[in-house]
């Protein structure tokens, strides 16, 4: 009887070979099962309900996005507005992880099979065509939590099971910064507020090895100096990649690509993947520097994400930003970045105002433990460099508050377990109009918005929602952030939330088309992070302040009080003085700055509460903590009540009239999960 001896792991959204648990559970001495595996079969498959694969030969067929079914998603173009869902930018991203991917293998003296299908009839077909069955030890793949993903791998676990009596699909906890299994509550109780969530998880020690900083796998060495990626596990070499005679495959199924295929390589598929988009531009249309399917589109020279998508590019971006032990000494080298993160993260212009690390996690390129683990020992090793720690910490208590890294990485966490806690039935509230709220029990009925969103009519150039997207609503900080978006892929924190809020609470339009347009134009799109922000933005999801909302000309004077980078994306206002390049509209009548000045003054000191968002949460609880949680004893139960800025702003601000004055627009906070924690967060009236 043979022994089971071929490893099969789909790649999917883990396109690296550090941190790896398949590569672990292959090749590590101390796994059971690595005696019995002979070989290993790295593979990833284009699949046709992401993107359009019809250019390629015997392509498989694509069913139309179904509007009605919100438990799946399945089609290259979007369900509510039929956007793509990639642009050229997000493409050769995912192209170059691949392809790199497939390289650091091959480096390693294996390789890995490309191909583009539905994977659960491509594997099964494959695995079959290679005779006995029992040479197959199982196919393992990256847990998901998303609909979409996870309805692949339920069908590709039925059909292995039915073509296949001994194959199992297996699932590795690979996918956020704390495992599942080291959660201190069960992941489907989640809780509803991101304060409570990280109190929580805080609890299970925030030192290294302490549960929330898990130690990533060591199965890949990283060749500072040339800049690759080799697998090694624990001392052992790759296993040898098995020989596929055969690779069958069904009419109008797709394929495998072989040495000869035009597809074969970046540019090839870049060519065939790329021209369905060329041939129907969306609203907006593409980057600039992304012209033509036969080449791919360079970096625009103001991108704040210079940087490749493969995984030396994301293992070169940590080793820049956090640093890494020297390995002559027990020293820290580099990590500047990092040390100034929290007073730099609001920043808008260049790559070092933050990590830039959410494009390498979205596709697994950089495992978020990875990430995690390096950040918490420059902590610890700059403990021994009194200087440089007190730099960073003031106590041990807040040190991550005060790094501010780790603190990001969480909400990351967060929305990947809330995203789960709300999938577990049949339907996902993800993609739903009314987001969580209809589900989160604490969720006063009379607070969740009614849902009667703004429709566009995509045909009318005036339509609000159009202008948004084609960064022309009128409002400087706004269209700058939607023009780098489009030419780049990337736009800050500050400027999405700004953005976003502008959307749902002054232009009224539906959220999910905003969660739409990002989706295809964020080079780091992630389902959970994507759509649990914009749900939290229009008050649809886990913000305990449903009503916030930001005025875009306080936070554009806040953090661009120079005009820097609304004039680096609208070159149109390059001649603007300063003090009007906010709101240009003034230009024609420079008599009313004055009552704008005034105005603004009036709104900066009542309307601080407003306008300012989850960051500032953050900030103000790591600096008032003690008060607020004072206050909560005080003020839970009470209703307290926070203003924003209220009326058809888009029309207003699409118009060029401005909105410079809070005006009214009253929402009740509430009390989140009976804990009130949120709520000393908020400056009451
Ligand atoms: C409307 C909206 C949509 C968003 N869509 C996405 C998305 O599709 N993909 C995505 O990764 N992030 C998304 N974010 C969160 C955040 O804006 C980006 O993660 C961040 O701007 C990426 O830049 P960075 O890697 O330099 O982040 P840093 O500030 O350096 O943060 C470090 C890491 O923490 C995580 N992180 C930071 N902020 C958040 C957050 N609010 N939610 C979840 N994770 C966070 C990211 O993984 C990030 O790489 C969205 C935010 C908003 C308001």
């Amino acid at each position: 009887m043979s022994l089971p001896n071929t490893f099969v792991h789909l790649h999917t959204l883990d396109l690296r070979v550090h941190d790896s648990p398949s590569l672990h559970l292959a090749h590590a001495p101390s796994s059971n099962l690595s005696s019995k595996i002979t070989h290993f079969l790295p593979v990833y498959i284009f699949d046709p309900r992401q993107l359009d694969l019809t250019r390629l030969p015997n392509a498989p067929s694509v069913s139309a996005p179904k509007k009605d079914s919100p438990k799946t998603r399945a089609s290259p173009r979007s369900r509510v507005a039929g956007f793509h869902r990639t642009s050229p930018h997000r493409l050769a991203l995912l192209l170059e992880a691949v392809f790199g991917l497939r390289e650091s293998y091959r480096q390693s003296g294996g390789d890995m099979l490309i191909g583009y299908g539905r994977p659960e009839i491509l594997l099964p077909t494959l695995l079959d065509s290679l005779g006995n069955t029992s040479d197959i030890a199982g196919v393992w793949a990256q847990e998901e939590i998303t609909v979409e993903e996870s309805n692949v791998l339920s069908s590709l676990r039925q059909s292995l099971r039915k073509n296949h009596n001994k194959v199992e699909l297996h699932t590795n906890d690979s996918k956020t910064m704390i495992p599942t299994k080291h959660l201190p509550f069960n992941p489907k109780d989640t809780p509803d507020v991101y304060t409570a969530f990280r109190k929580k998880v805080e609890g299970l020690g925030l030192g290294m090895g302490g549960g929330m900083l898990v130690e990533p796998l060591k199965t890949a060495s990283w060749d500072e100096g040339n800049r690759a990626i080799k697998v090694s596990v624990e001392g052992r070499d790759l296993k040898p990649f098995p020989d596929l005679p055969d690779r069958e495959v069904g009419q109008g199924q797709g394929g495998w690509l072989g040495p000869n295929d035009d597809s074969n390589s970046i540019e090839g598929m870049y060519a065939a993947l790329s021209a369905p988009l060329f041939d129907s531009p969306p609203i907006g249309g593409w980057s600039s520097a992304a012209n033509s399917p036969y080449s791919l589109p360079a970096r625009h020279p103001h991108t704040a994400v210079p940087f490749g998508g493969s995984e030396s590019s994301g293992l070169t971006r940590l080793d820049d930003y956090v640093g890494r032990p020297n390995s002559d000494s027990d020293r820290w080298s580099g990590g500047l970045k990092a040390r100034t993160y929290k007073s730099t993260r609001n920043g808008l212009l260049g790559d070092g105002f933050s990590t830039k690390f959410a494009s390498f996690l979205s596709l697994g390129t950089l495992s978020a433990r990875e990430a995690g683990w390096r950040v918490g020992s420059m902590l610890e090793n700059l403990g021994r460099d009194k200087d440089a720690w007190n730099n960073v910490y003031s106590d041990t208590r807040s040190w991550f508050i005060f790094l501010g890294i780790l603190f990001e990485l969480l909400w990351r966490d967060f929305f990947q377990y809330t995203t789960f806690k709300y999938s577990l039935s049949a339907f996902s509230s993800l993609f739903d109009p009314l987001g969580f709220s209809d589900q989160i029990s604490t969720y006063p009925a009379n607070e969740r918005p009614k849902g009667d969103w703004h429709t566009p009519n995509w045909d009318n150039p005036d339509d609000p929602a159009r202008r948004w997207c084609e960064g022309r609503t009128g409002v400087p900080f706004v269209d700058a952030c939607m023009r780098e978006l489009r030419e780049t892929g990337y736009m800050s924190n500050r400027g999405r939330q700004n953005v976003a809020s502008f959307l749902t609470k002054d232009l009224y339009v539906d959220w999910r088309v905003g969660a739409e347009f990002f989706e295809m134009h964020l080079i780091d799109y992630d389902t959970c992070s994507n759509w649990g922000n914009w749900q939290y933005q229009a008050g649809v999801g886990n913000d305990p302040r449903s009503s916030r909302q930001f005025n875009p000309i306080k936070q554009a004077n806040d953090y661009d009080p120079h005009g820097e980078y609304v004039r680096t994306w609208l070159p149109e206002l390059k001649d603007v003085p300063a003090e009007l390049v906010q709101i240009p509209w003034l230009l024609h009548d420079p008599s009313k700055l004055e009552v704008v000045r005034a105005t603004e003054g009036e709104a900066a000191i009542e309307g601080e509460a407003e306008a300012e968002a989850k960051d500032e949460d953050e900030e103000a609880e790591a600096e008032a903590e003690a008060e607020a949680e004072a206050e909560v004893g005080e003020e839970a139960g009470e209703e307290t009540t926070s203003k924003g800025i209220d009326g058809r702003a888009g029309e207003a601000g699409a118009a060029g009239e401005g909105r410079t004055g809070r005006k009214g627009g009253e929402g009740e906070v509430r009390e989140e999960d009976g804990e009130g924690e949120e709520i000393g967060m908020v400056i009451e009236e």
